[in-house]
């Protein structure tokens, strides 16, 4: 790295670059960003935002519309960007990256002072390793930096780094960028509180049969916000917070509640009249809409330790009201169309949605394994073509639980007809502002099909997202937590909100005087997102269909909250394959079911663009290692390895000896699997036992986690626990392999070698250390060739 900008800053610039070391202000500047699933996007955006606030003129551009700029003249940029795969650039960053692959200019960015914003996740090995990546890059081409660069981290939330990079970002900024305007002088975002307010957060101890058992510590500290009223209480009160449309409600600072104003009547049937319904002369009978209402999920109280807030005399470094973006635009009152298994058409994919059929389901674990996995596999309808090979993912467009959304729309105070049948367009706010990419095709939609399929519900809320709430909550000790939530003095609570999993819906529970309009949400939820699984099957053996494994993604968050959780995708795929237990299916691994589903799966190809391909040179040896789900994609290499030997062997140039012939064309391969419990959840079994019987699969190797106690020995060897630990046992063969030592070929010839050892020794009657040197000496004189090339 340092020796490239040294490279650049000994030779002597053309008089271009020479401007460019001037530390002349830029009269502009762009964000250029890169983002998968939507966050670089939402940053780079606010930062525009913010900048324009503060008087500097600047664009924001997504990466692969890098052509909209010139690059050579760009002298001010922030680069904003995210990792998808192992380290790889996001998606709508690959012509980019194209480009500077191809480029040949190696001045390209030397006027450019820039600094680059990196979103990552520790969790990978590969931790941002993009913006890494793009720092050398960009000052390889003569670009220099004048902020150093921010790398957050999504596992302790990127809050903890965007935000302090974003403020310290502006005096640096401002050194490099003219400002046009002056900024309006705002001291930090700052609330002061009135300390006997507080009092009211205190809970009393009251015992609640509901309540997790490890939560009722709790409840005699003053400090600890828990939840302990009864289900009963929870939708008395959801019920009475429940008011018609928020819509266009300005932000409130505090409004008492009349309980009897007109304004504050229900529609819905309070709990406690529930008993009555129906009843002769009981004045309420069933409505099914209050019914099917009455079932939907009402979300979970969050927990907040206020410990800190009682301490704190302001609260401080609160983020800035995101500026709005979104508006809705009522376009029609005409019945929209019955709800269709298709994907509304604002809905963007990375590639053209196919609508599968779901024809076979099979479960892989037992009904007692901690994990349920399921095997689907989906058909792709006549006249469409899916090409794909081992080692591609698929995207599943799932909707996000229908019980949640429709809560929400009732916790929006929406009726179900403007929420399902009034059509609305999504529309920027102002000239200039550009709409989330998720929302910029929603010019004929439902609020309904916008909850389904356009945000996203379950990911816990960002900061700006409270920060807004905040504003659309009358009670003043609400209004107190949720600003507390986002400011310095709450960031361990923030944190701690990520323990809960909250979602949107939870959030708004735990507020119940909270009313945003919708669009105000659509400013900042993220975008719902396809859910990624790799293709298990080879398109040898199934050209016309995807096989996928996927965990049934349902838990419990961690003690003391314990609620239950679950995914998005995968509990509606479990539903809609509808295996196993309504089929009464009881053996110990369930078999196959033959579905003929009516359910639409809608998928979208992605191609793997990061090489997690089979070798095409088909000698090479594989080590495979895959625990859990992680080997479903081996199972594609694998069937596409065992049809490539049918297909060499069906082809001329096999003889007498098809083994051998497969031997020689085909590489070893060791595959390393873990799981729990072999009878309970080795995922696969009868396919990896094919595999090796048929030879495709010279060494396996099943470790399973929960059979073994820590330290357990056999004949004092420590028992295999994990997959690590087998291939450390087997470490001289991989050793081998990757050294290229291994393989079919090289085990052929010694064994060839071997042979005709044998042969000169017991024909010949000589020793072995004769009929080796006899051997060595035919080599010399080329009377002994051996081909060896397929070792490579
Ligand atoms: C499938 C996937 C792969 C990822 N790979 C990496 C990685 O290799 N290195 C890393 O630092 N972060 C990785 N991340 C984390 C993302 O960079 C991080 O979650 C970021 O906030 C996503 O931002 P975006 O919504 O703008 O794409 C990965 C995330 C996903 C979902």
């Amino acid at each position: 790295m340092t020796k490239n900008i040294h490279l650049y800053h000994t030779n002597s610039p053309p008089a271009h670059m020479v401007i460019s070391t001037t530390q002349e202000k830029s009269d502009d500047f762009v964000v250029l960003y890169a983002s998968q699933t939507g966050n670089a996007e939402w940053i780079a955006k606010n930062i525009l935002q913010e900048a324009k606030e503060r008087g500097h003129n600047g664009e924001v551009y997504v990466l692969n519309d890098f052509e909209k700029v010139s690059l050579p003249d760009l002298r001010t940029i922030i680069f904003v960007t995210s990792n998808t795969g192992d380290g790889d650039p996001p998606d709508n960053s690959s012509k980019f990256w194209k480009h500077l692959r191809r480029n040949k200019q190696k001045d390209l960015f030397a006027r450019a002072r820039f600094t680059i914003l990196g979103l990552g996740d520790t969790n990978y090995s590969n931790f941002n390793n993009t913006a890494k990546k793009l720092e050398r890059k960009v000052k390889e081409l003569g670009g220099t930096v004048f902020y150093e660069k921010g790398l957050a981290d999504d596992a302790q939330g990127l809050e903890a780094v965007v935000d302090p990079w974003i403020s310290n970002l502006w005096p640096k900024l401002a050194d490099v960028c003219v400002q046009h305007t002056k900024p309006p002088t705002t001291a930090e975002p700052t609330v002061t509180l009135v300390a006997d307010q507080l009092k009211s957060l205190s809970v009393a101890a009251k015992p609640d049969p509901d309540l997790p058992e490890a939560l009722a510590k709790y409840l005699d500290l003053p400090n600890f916000l828990v939840d302990h009223r009864s289900d009963t209480e929870k939708a008395a009160a959801l019920a009475a917070t429940t008011p018609r449309a928020a819509k266009h409600k300005q932000p409130v600072e505090s409004a008492p509640v009349d309980r009897y104003s007109r304004k504050n009547r229900r529609n819905e049937i309070p709990p406690e009249v529930e008993k009555y319904l129906d009843l002769p002369n009981s004045l309420v009978t069933r409505n099914k809409d209050a019914a099917s209402a009455a079932a939907l999920p009402t979300g979970h109280r969050i927990h907040v330790d206020t410990t800190a807030l009682h301490a704190a005399k302001e609260l401080t470094a609160l983020p800035r009201v995101p500026g709005v973006v979104c508006r809705l635009v009522h376009v029609s009152n005409a019945p929209a169309p019955a709800p269709s298994t298709s994907v509304p058409s604002f809905v963007q994919a990375p590639s053209p949605i196919v609508y599968t059929t779901i024809r076979k389901a099979r479960c892989l674990t037992t009904p007692d394994a901690v994990k349920r996995t399921l095997l689907i596999e989906l058909e792709v309808p006549r006249g469409e073509e899916v090409l794909f090979e081992p080692g591609d993912a698929f995207g599943v467009l799932a909707p996000n639980e229908e019980g949640i959304v429709r809560a929400v729309v009732r916790r929006l105070g929406m009726s179900e007809k403007e929420a399902g049948e009034f059509v609305y367009r999504v529309e920027a706010e102002m000239e200039g502002v550009e709409l989330p990419s998720h929302l910029q095709r929603a010019k004929a939609v439902t609020v309904l099909d916008l909850l389904r399929y356009g945000v996203d519900l379950t990911t816990p809320p960002r900061k700006a997202m409270l920060r807004i709430l905040a504003e659309y909550t009358s009670d003043a000790e609400e209004k107190k937590l949720l600003l507390f939530l986002c400011s310095k003095q709450g960031t361990a609570q923030f944190i701690f909100l990520r323990d809960q999993s909250p979602t949107l819906l939870d959030i708004l529970t735990t507020f119940p005087t909270c009313h945003p309009p919708f669009q105000r949400l659509l400013d900042t939820l993220p975008a719902h997102q396809p859910r990624s699984y790799s293709v298990v099957n080879s398109p040898l053996a199934h050209p016309n269909s995807l096989h996928f494994a996927f965990n049934v993604l349902r838990y419990t968050t961690a003690a003391p909250f314990n609620v239950q959780r679950q995914g998005v995708a995968t509990p509606w795929l479990d539903r809609v394959a509808g295996f196993p237990s309504a089929r009464g299916i009881t053996q110990t691994r369930a078999k196959e079911v033959e579905l003929g589903a009516k359910v639409k799966v809608p998928i979208t190809i992605r191609h793997n663009a990061h090489a997690f391909v089979l070798p095409l040179d088909t000698t090479k040896p594989l080590i495979l290692i895959g625990p859990g789900t992680g080997v479903a994609p081996f199972i594609g290499f694998l069937q596409h390895r065992e049809h490539q030997r049918r297909i060499r062997m069906s082809l001329g140039g096999v003889t007498a000896f098809p083994d051998r012939d497969a031997r020689d064309g085909f590489g070893d391969v060791y595959l390393f699997y873990g799981c729990r419990e072999r009878n309970k959840d080795w995922l696969f079994r009868e396919e990896m036992e094919a595999f090796v019987e048929s030879g495709v699969v010279k060494v396996l190797e099943v470790v399973a986690s929960r059979e073994v106690a820590t330290g357990e020995e056999v004949e004092g060897r420590k028992k295999e626990k994990y997959v690590q630990d087998a291939i450390r046992r087997r470490g001289a063969e991989v050793w081998g392999l990757v050294q290229g030592k291994g393989g079919d070929t090289k085990g052929m010839a010694r064994d060839v070698h071997d042979a005709l050892t044998d042969i000169v020794c017991e024909h010949g009657g000589q020793t072995r250390e004769e009929a080796t040197k006899m051997l060595t000496g035919w080599m010399e004189r080329r009377r002994y060739l051996r081909d060896l090339t397929a070792q490579a």
